[in-house]
């Protein structure tokens, strides 16, 4: 997928938090955003995964050379980040049976194994809610990473993970992502070493 971003700007209020943004995210690509507390990380990968209204300029998302419409994104980008919730009721088989249902799964990759290579075998039937938040942060990572999707957007990854979790993500990133845009939102070099280029949002204000 192809995402180009075209002199964007948003505000909150009279505050510009970034203005005159243009990028092209080419395919297959991996790209961090970059930058201090409050500089706009999040924003822009909430606005670039349709979350959040951009309010000047235009974002354009192609695939195969084909156009796609902003309101269809969605079946085509997942999005991991510690402020957004999984569901808590249900147990780690329920909770990704019921996502494969809803969004798909890449083909190669069944919920028992996608459980396996989060190493919460033992905690498969327990619910959600009763996970640490290292146990959460690898479930949301595993629901973006293993999304039948082209792009796959993670605002600050590594959060709660512990040096075990810290290397799942990486392994996970290596042997899933290799054909798919990925966008890391990120103060810390660990979270994005993998990503070939770097939008610094300070070159936008
Ligand atoms: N809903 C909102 N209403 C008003 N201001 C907001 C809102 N969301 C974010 N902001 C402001 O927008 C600015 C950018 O916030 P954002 O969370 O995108 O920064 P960030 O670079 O991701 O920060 P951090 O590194 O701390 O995660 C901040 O000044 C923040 O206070």
């Amino acid at each position: 997928m192809k995402i180009s971003l075209n002199n964007l700007g948003k505000r909150y209020n009279r505050d510009w938090i970034f203005r005159n943004l243009s990028f092209q995210f080419d395919n297959n690509k991996h790209y961090a955003i970059t930058g201090p507390n409050g500089s706009g990380k999040s924003t822009l990968l909430q606005i670039i995964g349709g979350s959040t209204i951009h309010n000047e300029g235009e974002i354009f998302y192609q695939q195969s050379d084909k156009n796609i419409k902003p309101e269809k994104i969605f079946k085509k980008i997942s999005f991991a980040a510690p402020y957004l919730e999984v569901v808590e009721e249900m147990t780690l088989t329920e909770f990704f049976t019921f996502h494969q249902k809803m969004k798909g799964c890449i083909s190669s990759i069944d919920t028992k194994e996608i459980i396996f290579a989060l190493g919460l075998e033992k905690s498969s039937h327990k619910q959600i809610r009763y996970y640490s938040s290292g146990m959460k942060q690898r479930v949301k990572l595993a629901q973006a990473i293993f999304s039948d999707v082209a792009a796959v957007l993670l605002d600050e990854p590594l959060t709660n993970l512990d040096n075990e979790g810290i290397l799942l993500y990486h392994s996970l990133i290596k042997n899933y992502c290799n054909n798919r845009l990925v966008i890391v939102s990120s103060n810390d070099k660990n979270e994005y070493s993998f990503c070939e280029e770097t939008i610094d949002m300070l070159s936008y204000k």
